[in-house]
């Protein structure tokens, strides 16, 4: 049996076109292969590929948190400016809170390899209890803003998003998520790190 809480996590494609089968979706197995690198927990999946629909967005994340009681929700795609991305609003339509520090910090991780990341309106929120993340629709976005960005020797230059998210999960009365250091170093308060199992 594994000495780690079990997690549940929604990975959401927002893609008109990867939807409709015009190209293979690459958003849904982006998520899931970061996650699996990163999180040591047994981790069930919620996986949706979805259009650019506001409405269908939110029912897709009310879903996945009051039905499916995914602890952390990962969108990607229809963060820009363009008629139909709506990911953002259809995000706030669903929040209890809204936490701002993760499009920010998402913003300036993605600075560093591309100068269009500030055409990105991610937001990140609360409902219920579970965080609910938006990242850019580009696949190699994801790994890029949950990761950030590390020097030649491992050391990161810009801290990814992912290391705020186990304690902000415990913060809402999530499970305890522990991480593979190599990948992404999870960052707690010292008297919020839980004891090793012996
Ligand atoms: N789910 C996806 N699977 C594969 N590639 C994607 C996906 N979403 C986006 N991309 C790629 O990233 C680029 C930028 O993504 P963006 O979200 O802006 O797409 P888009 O132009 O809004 O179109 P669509 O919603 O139809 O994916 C796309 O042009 C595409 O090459
Ligand atoms: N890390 C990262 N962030 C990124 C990008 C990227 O390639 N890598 N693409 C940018 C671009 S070109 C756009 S238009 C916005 C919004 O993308 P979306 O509409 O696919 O969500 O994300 C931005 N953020």
């Amino acid at each position: 049996m594994s000495d780690f809480d079990p997690v549940r996590i929604g990975v959401v494609s927002i893609s008109d076109r990867a939807s409709s089968g015009v190209y293979e979706d690459k958003g849904v197995p982006a998520l899931q292969q970061w996650i699996a690198r990163a999180v040591r927990n047994p981790v069930s999946w919620e996986a949706r590929l979805i259009p650019d629909e506001q409405d269908v967005i939110s029912a897709t994340l009310r879903d996945l948190v009051d039905q499916a009681h995914c602890h952390l929700v990962l969108t990607t795609g229809g963060t820009g400016p363009a008629p139909r991305d709506v990911t953002p609003e259809a995000t706030l339509a669903v929040a209890d809170k809204v936490m701002p520090g993760f499009g920010e910090q998402m913003r300036q991780i993605s600075l560093q390899f591309v100068p269009t990341a500030i055409l990105s309106r991610q937001v990140a929120v609360i409902r219920g209890q579970a965080l609910i993340i938006n990242l850019p629709g580009q696949p190699k976005s994801i790994a890029e803003t949950l990761e950030g960005l590390k020097d030649d020797q491992g050391r990161p230059v810009v801290h990814g998003i992912f290391a705020a998210v186990p304690y902000c999960i415990d913060l809402i009365g999530g499970p305890y998520i522990e991480t593979d250091e190599s990948v992404c170093k999870a960052f707690r308060p010292k008297s919020a790190v839980r004891a090793p199992k012996p």
